[in-house]
């Protein structure tokens, strides 16, 4: 169908599809997780104490919690608060992504312990997800193409509920320096002064 937009454009239903483009978008390669990847069953602690996704320093934050599942999968799980509404009594679209970009993040971080940013996330939004409920995610390691690193999930409401949300992305892979050379110096010294912080460490910061 085609729909015009309100400066006269031709409008996204033409170019927005609900038609799965290839996925991964462009040849890869599956890498074994790296040798000191965490086992099958390892539940993973937050990986920063201020982190919006997992952090338990974050009163209204997300409080992920992760679990490695297969060899290229990690489970995280999510409940839905008060302070995640977007409409009453319902999680706001934002949020649940945000979700799915620390599930994702995590799932690349520690299966292949390199140091990677989202440089593209997109998700599909099936059902509204209410106030109350645990999100379950299941994030899947797809590819890697030199820097590029593909990932995708989806979330049931509940362990054995019905897919709520679907999630693509494609994370870089940067150097230490990415987050030396951006972060606020105020947060990088109280890192330095307490390494506690970063509760888990996907990839080693003493090189
Ligand atoms: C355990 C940890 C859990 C963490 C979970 C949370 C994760 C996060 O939220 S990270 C924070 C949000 N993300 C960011 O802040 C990233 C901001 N962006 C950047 O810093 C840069 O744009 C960055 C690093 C992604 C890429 O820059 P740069 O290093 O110069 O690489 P660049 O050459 O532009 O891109 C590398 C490749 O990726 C591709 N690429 C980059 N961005 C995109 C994009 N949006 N779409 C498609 N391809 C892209 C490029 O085309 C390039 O491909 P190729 O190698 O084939 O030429």
């Amino acid at each position: 169908m085609r729909v015009r937009g309100h400066n006269g454009a031709r409008a996204y239903s033409s170019v927005v599809s609900r038609t799965p483009a290839p996925w991964p978008p462009v040849p890869t390669e599956l890498p074994e997780p790296h040798p000191d990847a965490p086992a099958a069953g390892t539940d993973l602690p937050p990986h920063y104490a201020f982190c919006f996704g997992c952090g338990d320093k974050q009163g209204d934050g997300l409080h992920l919690r992760a679990k490695v599942g297969g060899e290229h999968t990690i489970r995280s799980r999510f409940t839905v608060t008060e302070a995640h509404q977007g409409a009453p009594g319902l999680a706001h679209g934002g949020l649940l992504a945000c979700a799915f970009d620390e599930a994702l993040g995590t799932t690349v971080g520690h299966l292949l312990r390199k140091p990677a940013v989202t440089g593209k996330l997109e998700t599909d939004f099936l059902l509204p997800v209410p106030v109350g409920t645990t999100l379950v995610i299941d994030a899947h390691l797809d590819g890697v193409a030199g820097r590029k690193v593909y990932a995708s999930a989806e979330g049931r409401l509940g362990a054995d509920g019905p897919v709520a949300v679907r999630a693509r992305a494609l994370f870089v892979v940067v150097e230490l320096k990415h987050f030396l050379d951006n972060g606020r110096e105020a947060d990088l010294r109280a890192v330095a002064a307490d390494p506690s912080l970063l509760g888990s460490r996907p990839v080693e910061l003493n090189p």
